[in-house]
């Protein structure tokens, strides 16, 4: 031992300076040396464990590597296939970083990868496909056999209990919320086409299933399903969706393309690609092309008739056309929401134009183009997710933050968001829509599901309005764990022949996380941070016991339950309508659409940012202006998604007239000519 430390001097300089001022002989030395050695051990003990439970929380990626943690929040994601795709199959883009327009189709946003949130680019993953072979056939429960039946499922936790709870909420927040989910997401079914072209029916045609790969989705009823049994439908022919392969893109595992921009772009209302762009426009004044209702309002302009047409369009008179024409006309909601932002487009347009009579065609649509996108955005962040989320966990998660854009950040949309937590919010559909006239009485109502895919009513003399008005006055379906009994049901019924013809949407949806390769509830929970459950009876800490046991009953294991099964149970967290692990995928994706877009409108010092004057109308902007913009509705309240009783608060309604009145002053040329 004593020769050990005569060869002292060897060693380093500091070392050898600490112990020469320290009276230390080599027996205190010894002991000190042993305790660092343990300590040094402990702390080596305790990062190995550390990191294993990262690694346990966030599988590898197959491809690419996760992206940097942005937020101690954050989910650091995985990308499966990005890299691939951008090896494989990304076309040569070429950017010009002084572009002040976002492009129509979303490339160029970020310059390093331009394909980065563009149209028909692939959605993001945040764990690795869960498939049966790993690559395309649907997930088994854990010991092997098929997963229990979407609409089994769906009849047993959620369909049996339905009740219909109101919220504080009004039923605006359904369609704004279904136009922003349409702007970010777009996943095509894959529809199967016979030798003669026409579309099979996979349910009713007895062949389709061994032959299209596409019919693998059908979903099973069971013999005493409560509607359709005694009608003898046995099941419901639901497809796959089209996937990188049928865009001659081969990617394993199976990646899934977004058709639409996943930026809050309001791609549903110019387009996603550069065609139909130009098919939208007037190409006069910078205004959108539309058509004329009844009583001389405007609307979207109409569809011309398609060679093709999957089954469900063809049972209709007419369809709007639109950035997103098969969402758009889904329902009378949606179909509200997307006139309603085209008519801004061109109001903004038509002021622009007073301003400037000079400018383009080009300049007034880019320009009006870039408000409509900055006042959707605006809505989202500052009115709608406090509302979903709520306004403290959007605080801690920093997207309240201004101006974050970080080109590391991909802004792509996420299937676990997509294909199951943005869809808990089809827990908050109606029944019916009211339509209602400015004297506050509900002149008629209808049942939402009664009109799918047939806008027909919008038109039809001051609906629009009346039906704007009801949105405002309704109060709306609080989040629950069920969806209402006739979305539940009668979904896409053929008009002509009885409801009992339709479909389930909660089946569907369940049968959409399959079909996309969802991981089970319990894997998505724990990576939001969030206790692995072991068993059934960890689920305990937020599901409630008597939804565990039902479960128990249906999946074998509780590592077999879907994820939107398991968004659906969660207890709503406080401050927020829907549960944790909804809250931590909505919020991680509301991060990547702000924190990933270049063109985001409070981004600073890039060639499309407005200036600060601009910066500051653009703030004053809500929903409440855009709706008195473009209808005659005359009063709207301040908190515009809230249910405001007019007989109780009649000081909290704002009359349209005074306090709604915009001026896009700052726009004028000679205000703003070096950017124009
Ligand atoms: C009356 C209102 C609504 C109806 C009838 C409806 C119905 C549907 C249907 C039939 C689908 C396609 C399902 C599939 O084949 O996978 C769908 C998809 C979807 N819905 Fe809804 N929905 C409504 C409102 C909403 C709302 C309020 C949200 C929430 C923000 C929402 C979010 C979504 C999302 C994210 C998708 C997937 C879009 C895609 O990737 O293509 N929906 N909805
Ligand atoms: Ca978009």
């Amino acid at each position: 031992m004593g020769s050990l430390f005569q060869s002292d001097e060897n060693k380093p300089l500091l070392e050898r300076k600490i112990n020469s001022n320290t009276k230390w002989n080599s027996k205190p030395f010894f002991k000190w040396g042993l305790i660092i050695f343990v300590l040094c051990l402990i702390f080596f003990v305790v990062i190995f464990v550390i990191l294993k439970n990262v690694n346990q929380q966030v599988p590898s990626a197959t491809t690419e590597k996760s992206q940097t943690t942005k937020h101690k929040l954050h989910i650091s994601s995985v990308d499966t296939t990005y890299n691939d795709y951008l090896m494989q199959c990304a076309p040569r883009v070429k950017c010009d970083p002084n572009a002040k327009y976002r492009r129509i189709n979303g490339s160029c946003n970020n310059l390093v990868k331009p394909t980065l949130g563009a149209s028909k680019t692939p959605f993001l993953r945040m764990l690795k496909a869960n498939y049966a072979d790993g690559y395309y056939e649907l997930r088994n429960q854990t010991n092997g056999s098929a997963l229990p039946s979407a609409r089994v499922v769906d009849i047993n936790v959620f369909l049996t209990r339905e009740k219909y709870h109101v919220d504080e909420n009004n039923v605006l927040l359904l369609p704004f919320s279904q136009l922003l989910a349409h702007d970010l997401s777009g996943l095509t079914n894959d529809v199967p086409e016979n030798e003669f072209n026409v579309v099979t029916d996979c349910c009713t045609d007895k062949n389709a299933r061994k032959t299209f790969s596409q019919c693998q989705l059908v979903v099973e009823n069971p013999p005493d399903d409560p509607v359709y049994s005694k009608h003898n439908i046995f099941c419901m022919g639901l497809v796959r969706s089209l996937t990188s392969r049928n865009y001659s893109c081969p990617l394993y595992p199976t990646t899934f393309m977004n058709d639409n921009t996943h930026f809050i772009d309001a791609s549903n209302v110019y387009g996603s690609t550069d065609t139909d762009a130009r098919r939208l426009r007037l190409m006069e004044g910078g205004r959108l092309n539309f058509s004329i209702g009844d009583n001389g309002q405007m609307f979207c302009p109409y569809q011309q008739k398609k060679k093709y047409e999957p089954v469900e369009l063809q049972h209709t008179s007419f369809q709007y056309d639109s950035g997103d024409p098969t969402n758009g006309n889904q329902n009378l909601g949606i179909g509200v929401m997307q006139t309603a932002f085209l008519r801004f487009h061109n109001y903004i347009a038509f002021k622009l134009m007073a301003l400037n009579p000079y400018w383009s065609d080009e300049t007034l649509y880019q320009e009006s183009r870039r408000i409509v996108i900055a006042t959707i955005q605006r809505i989202v962040y500052n009115d709608l997710l406090p509302i979903i989320i709520g306004e403290d966990y959007q605080q801690i998660y920093g997207i309240n933050k201004e101006n974050i854009y970080d080109p590391t950040v991909n802004p792509s949309m996420a299937l676990e968001l997509s294909s199951a937590a943005i869809r808990v919010l089809h827990a908050i559909i109606p029944v019916q829509f009211n339509f209602m006239n400015n004297e506050y009485e509900i002149t008629s109502s209808e049942n939402i599901t009664d009109w799918m895919l047939r806008p027909v009513l919008l038109p039809i003399k001051d609906n629009f309005d009346k039906l704007l008005k009801g949105f405002l006055e309704t109060p709306g379906r609080m989040v629950q764990p069920s969806y209402n009994f006739y979305i539940s049901n009668y979904l896409f019924s053929f008009p002509g022949k009885p409801r009992y013809t339709g479909r389930d949407l909660l089946a569907l949806d369940i049968a959409r996380g399959r079909d996309v390769g969802l991981q089970p509830y319990i894997k998505v929970k724990h990576l939001c941070g969030l206790p692995l459950a072991k068993s059934f009876a960890d689920l305990e800490d937020l599901i409630h016991i008597r939804d565990i046991n039902k479960l128990k009953e249906l999946y074998h294991s509780v590592d077999d339950i879907d994820l939107i099964v398991g968004l659906l149970l969660e207890k709503i967290s406080d401050g927020a309508i829907v549960g944790p692990t909804t809250q931590c995928l909505i919020a991680d994706g509301f991060y990547r659409y702000k924190a990933g877009d270049r063109f985001f409108y409070d981004v600073q010092g890039q060639p499309g940012s407005f200036t600060p004057e601009q910066f500051k109308i653009i703030k004053k902007i809500t929903l409440g202006h855009v709706i008195c913009a473009i209808s005659n509705v005359n009063h709207v309240q301040k908190d515009i998604f809230k249910l405001v009783d007019h007989n109780l608060f009649s000081t909290s309604k704002l009359k349209c007239d005074d306090e709604f009145y915009l001026s896009f002053e700052e726009w004028t040329e000679s205000n703003d000519r070096q950017e124009l």
